[in-house]
């Protein structure tokens, strides 16, 4: 029995099912689930119609002009949002899992026992279960704010016309990757942040070069700013240095995501509860030894790549006694912003946190010549070992598609690789992938620099 279709419980049931399992499926909303509907693909969708304006935007750059300034049509350019999630969703239909061999079950879904949960009234009973329900937007406490008042991710993608002042409050990946694009599609935008620094997950200088260009191009920053008071069309900010009053067509919050568990009746199932939703050892095993949990509604890290990878290890220890704790997945994540940010495994925050002490080897994007040659080379690729220890730990990539690069890395530190397996990689020239070589030939032990030779 799986609960919830987001891409955690799709990846289980389809896996399941693969291994010969009679495997059930629920799902109350829309299958897919945050990531198709509400989230990654509407997000990324509507962030590169963004970046095709903002390049529009570059021809002093690259030897063109246009008679005016592009003209954003929002219309158009949610239609193309709404295509994207339509193919992105064909792939998570309710059919392909029940071609894949699952029983989909719509509704929603409660338990009623240790071993039973209720669909609309119906009762299935299970041996193993995993729970994937995901996560839901935290709305902050601020005075005046009324349901309907404000976006979030879930109502933000059916915006109709492009808001002409957007007040965006929080600055982690949704608050920054949307404020950027929106403000690239032509609305004004203000961005409201308690920390003072962008994107505070990821390292200080992260944050600040981020900084740096959403001050350039224009979009207005209130850093250590709490927002306190929504009263019809303005917001109360206070900060450092008093308060200040943002005026807004639409407000957007990015103020966090919990997991969403609060009406599954998990007394009724004997699981119990923690920090970061459904509580779970290291294997993924909820407090019911026949319970799993997957994906946003257990894990901190919020990203869909790690409810697959989740799901996948949750199956293969509840399924096929794998016994496989989820400390040993090396998880990255990217923000999509322009630049992106991506980073993986022991970086200097976290290092600093756990008492360890690291090298690390940088090299800014301005000495990569791809990254020159296409306008791309604000940014800078990082990579840290322990200082005890030969093996790359960890990494840092500030660059235009650093999404697509830091899988090297964390390939390279899934298989506990060192400096000098990436320095031996021969690496196609001119590209921006070279950043990591590059870092790798300065730093590496020459003798140790296996020579690549044909097999
Ligand atoms: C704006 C935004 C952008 C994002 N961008 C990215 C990105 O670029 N890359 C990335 O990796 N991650 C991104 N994420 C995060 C990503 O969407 C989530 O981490 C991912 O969707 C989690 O998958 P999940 O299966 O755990 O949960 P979900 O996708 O939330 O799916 C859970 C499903 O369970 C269903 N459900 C809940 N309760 C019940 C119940 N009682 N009965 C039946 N069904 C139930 C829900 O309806 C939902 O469909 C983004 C998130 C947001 C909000
Ligand atoms: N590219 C991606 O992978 C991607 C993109 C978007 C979202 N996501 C996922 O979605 C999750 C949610 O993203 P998020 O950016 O909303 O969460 P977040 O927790 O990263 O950031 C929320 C920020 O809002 C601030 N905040 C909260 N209340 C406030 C207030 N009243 N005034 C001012 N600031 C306030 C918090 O201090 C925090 O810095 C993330 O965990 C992430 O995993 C991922």
């Amino acid at each position: 029995m799986v609960l919830g279709g987001g891409p955690g419980g799709l990846t289980a049931a389809t896996t399941a099912a693969a291994g010969g399992h009679r495997v059930a499926m629920t799902e109350q909303r829309l299958t897919g689930g945050t990531c198709v509907n509400f989230g990654c693909t509407p997000s990324k969708a509507l962030i590169r119609c963004a970046r095709a304006v903002h390049d529009a935007n570059r021809g002093d750059e690259f030897g063109f002009r246009l008679d005016a300034p592009p003209q954003t049509d929002f219309g158009s350019v949610m239609d193309r949002v709404r295509k994207m999630r339509s193919l992105s969703s064909a792939h998570d239909a309710v059919e392909m899992a029940e071609q894949a061999g699952v029983e989909v079950y719509l509704g929603h879904t409660r338990f009623t026992a240790p071993n039973a949960v209720e669909v609309d009234g119906r009762v299935l009973r299970f041996r193993k279960a995993v729970i994937a329900t995901g996560s839901v937007p935290v709305v902050p406490p601020i005075e005046g704010l009324q349901t309907g008042d404000y976006l979030t991710n879930e109502t933000v993608f059916s915006l109709t016309q492009l808001p002409a002042r957007l007040v965006v409050i929080g600055s982690g990946p949704l608050g920054c990757e949307l404020a950027q694009a929106f403000h690239r599609l032509g609305a004004e935008v203000d961005m409201v942040s308690r920390p003072s620094t962008l994107l505070a997950n990821d390292e200080p200088e992260v944050g600040e070069l981020i900084r740096r260009r959403f001050e350039q191009e224009g979009i207005g920053l209130h850093l250590g700013f709490e927002a306190v008071r929504a009263d019809g069309g303005r917001l109360l900010v206070q900060g450092p240095d008093g308060t200040r009053e943002l005026p807004y067509d639409a407000l957007l919050l990015g103020t966090g995501r919990k997991a969403n568990v609060e009406h599954l009746n998990l007394d009724a199932a004997g699981v119990h509860l923690d920090r970061d939703g459904v509580e779970v050892d290291d294997y993924l095993c909820t407090s019911n030894a026949d319970i799993y949990a997957a994906g946003d509604a257990t894990f901190p890290q919020k990203f869909t790549h790690a409810a697959n990878a989740t799901a996948l290890l949750g199956i293969a220890n509840a399924l096929d006694e794998a016994h496989r704790p989820a400390r040993e997945l090396v998880i990255p994540h990217c923000t999509y912003t322009d630049p992106e940010v991506a980073e993986v495994g022991l970086t200097p925050r976290r290092a600093r946190d756990e008492g360890v002490a690291i090298d690390a080897y940088r090299l800014d994007l301005t000495q990569v010549e791809r990254a020159f040659i296409d306008g791309e080379e604000e940014g800078f690729g990082a990579i840290y070992r322990r200082s005890d220890d030969d093996e790359i730990a960890g990494a840092t990539l500030v660059a235009a598609h650093a999404g697509e690069m830091i899988s090297e890395l964390t390939l390279a530190i899934t298989n506990h690789m060192p400096l000098e397996a990436l320095a031996g990689t021969v690496h196609c020239y001119p590209t921006q992938a070279e950043v990591f070589q590059r870092i790798a030939l300065q730093h590496a032990q020459p003798q140790r620099v296996a020579v690549p030779h044909p097999r």
